[in-house]
């Protein structure tokens, strides 16, 4: 496993396995055991996927040090205020049955979230997280929060994959030295990336499959990935990444595949963000 050098100096593995819509409780237990024994170790949740205490109850049940696990989670929209932040932050630990997280995330740019900063910039300098960012900020809403911002958000987790590249915004991070963290890298299974021809050739070439092909592309970006997968084998297929490099001018004919095809909600999108306020 590599690690990235965040901002802060904080290690990341730059795979983790992610969980999104893994609601079943044997599911999550069974996939994030297969993680561990495969190498992974780092779990990307969030308070609205409610499985953190999922997540929690398999990583006490292994014998992997916690100082050895990186950890994420996020606070959702409905979470407003300077103190409800700070209650939901202590809810998610409970949870998640630790002390501390290594990574937490304001998950969309809906209203209030300079106020909600402040918040993870207390719970930072307490040292209940080692590091802080942001999800779903695109470059306006990160230029408002860094005018405010006492300290630079370490990561944004973005939606990215071969049809949706973002290269503008990774740009843009990477000139900031925030590090870019991939949501969705395997288009989530829908894009329409697992029949692109480009990506079926150079699998070909490599005798890989096209998701190892993808998630090199993005190791070699630089973007931190954290695909989801409930089935063994494709768990132990999307960390097994480490041992080819692409070429140069595969990492080029990928960069052409680009379709600027965004597969969910559009962080602009002020009637999404109003409406995710209600969610729960
Ligand atoms: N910050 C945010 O707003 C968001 C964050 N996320 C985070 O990012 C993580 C990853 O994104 P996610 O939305 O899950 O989408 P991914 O791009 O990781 O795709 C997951 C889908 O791809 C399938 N899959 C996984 N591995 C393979 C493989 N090797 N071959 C073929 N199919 C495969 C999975 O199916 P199966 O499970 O059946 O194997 C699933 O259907 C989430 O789990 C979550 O932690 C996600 C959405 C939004
Ligand atoms: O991470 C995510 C998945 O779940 C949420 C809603 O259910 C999404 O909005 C979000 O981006």
């Amino acid at each position: 496993m590599e690690n990235l050098t965040l901002n802060n100096g904080v290690q990341i593995p730059q795979l983790g396995l992610g969980v999104f819509l893994v609601e079943d409780a044997n599911d999550l237990k069974n996939s994030i055991a297969d993680a561990l024994k495969d190498g992974y170790r780092h779990f990307d949740t969030a308070a609205i996927y409610h499985n953190e205490a999922g997540v929690g109850e398999a990583l006490a049940e292994s014998d992997v040090k916690r100082e050895d696990l990186f950890i994420t989670s996020k606070v959702w929209d409905s979470v407003q205020t300077y103190d409800e932040t700070i209650a939901a932050f202590h809810e998610s630990l409970k949870k998640l049955q630790t002390d501390y997280l290594d990574l937490y995330l304001i998950h969309w740019p809906s209203n209030g979230y300079e106020e909600k900063w402040r918040a993870m910039e207390s719970l930072y300098n307490d040292g209940l997280i080692k590091a802080i960012g942001v999800s779903n900020f695109e470059q306006p809403q990160m230029d408002k929060l860094l005018a405010s911002a006492k300290i630079k958000p370490m990561v944004d987790q973005v939606e990215t994959h071969p049809y949706f590249q973002r290269k503008d915004l990774n740009a843009y991070l990477t000139d900031l030295n925030i590090a870019h963290e991939a949501w969705g890298p395997l288009g989530q299974g829908k894009s329409g990336v697992f029949t692109d021809a480009t990506l079926t050739k150079i699998a070909a070439d490599h005798d890989k499959s096209i998701a190892q092909v993808i998630l090199r592309w993005h190791l070699q970006r630089n973007i931190i990935v954290i695909p989801k997968s409930v089935h063994a084998e494709r768990i132990a297929q999307n960390i097994d990444v480490f041992d080819f490099t692409l070429s140069d001018a595969e990492m080029t004919a990928i960069a052409g595949i680009d379709k600027n095809q965004r597969g969910s909600a559009d962080p602009n999108d002020e009637d999404w963000l109003n409406k995710s306020l209600e969610m729960n």
